[in-house]
């Protein structure tokens, strides 16, 4: 029963609460938590452990005149709820539905849209400053960051600058020393002491001229409470240091923090995971992280490199094998390749597997670090594509678009599991170059895909399938959807199907072939169609003076936001249905 909870409709109506009630609006809000994700799925842990936090911040502050910013953002669950989305909240993440995130287009409540970490000091700072600008003196601006997020180069950089600012920036560290993964580095051993005690002299904090308070208990309303009044009054820039527990009031969800980080389907009175129907194929991600260590335990060169993300990308295998030839960088997209590209100078083979849409943080260490000295650094670019209920802030389709146009770098796309396997084989033999290779979040196709290695011939595409009226021309594992609606079609036979394997270097000597053969030609990537696989084949076309029929398809030119994979393909018209219908209008 939410008997405090139901008349929560904003913070207002939270305010208006005695303070003596709010620990029971917090086991409200923890239950109410528990029992949607337990059955909706979602982030968990995160949002568990900031409940009283997310209370005491609305009570003290006038949100949303004074401005909130979660870091990430997964966190805020209690958040959404508490401002006017409790009876939507059951929508999370589904399409149609709440974002996973806060986003400004879907309540003033949310301050800043976010998804990728390490961006609230920033976000707060530049508030704080235009309130000054404007002759606001009383707004505040408070960022909510976590113990990993924190540890993000642009952290630091807002950090540094706050410091010599007098804006009225409020700083608020979670600190729960965990990230997904276990925090990492030397910043989380200084926590850890600051924690203990042990660290009471050089506060790094207050070294950088922030009011620096606590750590204090963060699941203690009235302690929070009080040192929020008191921060309120002072001026210029502000750290508050909070200890919380992540999962904190659901057992399991306290002791298996990473399982529980988003823990899919659970039983909400029990806590225990609800086992999935099993399944006889592999994640992409497991068929990279067992076949780098296969590999590594061959060549003693080959290092792994994952920014924050060794249980998502499957490199904790070689991690736990080999610690000392992988490393968990922590929040650091950009300390990650320009540390692959030191270890390339010096003869390692870095495979350095980063989120294809985490990677846009390291754009300039691509070009300037890694492509521009020709380092063969091996990108591995996991989540690429449409990676479905987190949304458009984690959508890995634009990495074919920002990769296509950087000298020296090929780029690759495996249309499944083997070619994935076989093209970390290839690269590790000894590439001259970078190499970027971007697969998809989730299952392959193939139940057997250890099969033994074979040598992929760079910039050489497959035909997959012959045909005698049009050609699909595919890169990637989209591959999937265009064989089964080729499959669909009144006469499969009419159509022929390439997996073009390289956008670059393309395969020119086929493509020839190919606009030679066929006068209606398909182009199809899950990356967005500017810029991207289908842009080249214009290119090429365009240069050569084909005049062939060319269908670009793939993701508009519009954030696409949250639902399953399935669901939103289907909105894009990449679904095998919407395929089919396309191709079968065409012949
Ligand atoms: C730039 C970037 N890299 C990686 C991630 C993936 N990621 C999401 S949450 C998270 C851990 C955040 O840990 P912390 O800041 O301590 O917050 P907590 O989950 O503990 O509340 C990571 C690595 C991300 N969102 N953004
Ligand atoms: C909040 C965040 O950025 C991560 O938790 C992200 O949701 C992980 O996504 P995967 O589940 O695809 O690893
Ligand atoms: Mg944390």
């Amino acid at each position: 029963m939410q008997k405090l909870l139901n008349e929560i409709t904003n913070p207002e109506a939270l305010r208006l609460l005695n303070q003596k009630d709010l620990p029971q609006l917090a086991q409200e809000l923890r239950e109410f938590i528990i029992n949607i994700v337990a059955t909706k799925e979602g982030h968990l842990g995160a949002s568990l452990g900031v409940v009283e936090l997310t209370i005491a911040l609305h009570y003290v502050f006038n949100t949303p005149e004074d401005l909130l910013i979660w870091d990430v953002g997964h966190q805020a669950y209690g958040h959404k709820i508490l401002t006017g989305r409790k009876d939507l909240f059951h929508t999370n993440r589904q399409i149609g539905g709440l974002s996973g995130f806060p986003n400004r287009s879907e309540s003033p409540y949310d301050a800043f849209g976010v998804g990728h970490a390490s961006t609230s000091i920033s976000a707060a700072l530049g508030m704080a400053i235009a309130s000054k600008i404007k002759g606001d003196f009383k707004k505040q601006h408070i960022a909510v960051i976590g113990d990993a997020s924190i540890a993000g180069g642009m952290a630091f950089e807002g950090l540094n600058h706050a410091g010599v600012t007098d804006a009225n920036v409020l700083v608020i560290l979670n600190d729960n020393a965990i990230g997904i993964d276990p925090s990492v580095g030397a910043l989380k051993m200084y926590l850890t002491n600051v924690k203990k005690g042990t660290q009471k002299r050089n506060n790094i904090i207050k070294a950088l001229n922030f009011d620096y308070s606590g750590p204090i208990d963060g699941h203690d309303i009235d302690a929070i409470i009080s040192e929020l009044k008191r921060l309120k009054k002072v001026k210029g820039p502000k750290f508050l240091h909070v200890i919380t527990t992540k999962g904190k009031g659901l057992k399991q969800a306290e002791e298996n923090q990473v399982t529980y980080h988003a823990p899919g389907k659970f039983d909400a009175s029990t806590g225990d995971i609800l086992s999935k129907t099993p399944s006889e194929f592999t994640k992409f991600q497991d068929v990279f992280g067992l076949t780098l260590l296969e590999l590594a335990q061959h060549n003693k060169n080959i290092v792994g490199i994952t920014p924050a993300m060794p249980t998502g990308s499957s490199l904790k295998y070689m991690m736990d094998a080999m610690p000392d030839r992988a490393f968990d960088v922590g929040i650091a997209e950009q300390h990650a390749v320009t540390l692959a590209a030191g270890m390339a100078t010096q003869g390692l083979i870095p495979f350095c597997n980063i989120y294809s849409t985490f990677l846009q943080r390291a754009y300039d260490q691509v070009i300037h670090d890694v492509a521009l000295q020709n380092l063969p650094v091996i990108f591995c670019l996991d989540r690429a594509g449409l990676v479905g209920e987190d949304g458009a802030t984690h959508h890995g389709v634009f990495d074919l678009s920002y990769l296509n146009c950087i000298p020296n770098l090929i780029v690759f796309a495996p249309r499944n599991e083997i070619e994935l396997r076989n093209i970390m084989y290839t690269a590790q033999l000894g590439l001259n170059q970078p190499i970027a290779i971007r697969y998809p979040r989730g299952r392959g196709f193939i139940a057997h895909w250890k099969q033994p290695f074979n040598t992929i011939e760079i910039g050489k595409a497959v035909q997959l399938k012959t045909g005698h009226k049009a050609a699909v021309l595919s890169i990637g594992a989209i591959a999937k959807n265009v064989s089964d609606a080729i499959d669909r079609l009144g006469n499969p036979s009419d159509m022929a199907h390439y997996d073009m394997r390289f956008v670059k270097p393309l395969d020119e000597t086929l493509l020839h072939d190919i606009f030679k053969t066929y006068q209606t030609i398909f182009t199809i990537e899950d990356n967005a169609v500017k810029g991207g696989f289908g842009s080249s084949i214009l290119e090429f076309a365009a240069k050569n003076n084909y005049k062939n029929t060319l269908n670009v398809l793939g993701i508009p030119d519009q954030f696409i936001e949250h639902g399953s994979v399935t669901e939103l393909q289907k909105t894009i018209g990449l679904d095998v249905e919407g395929l089919a219908k396309l191709f079968s209008k065409h012949m």
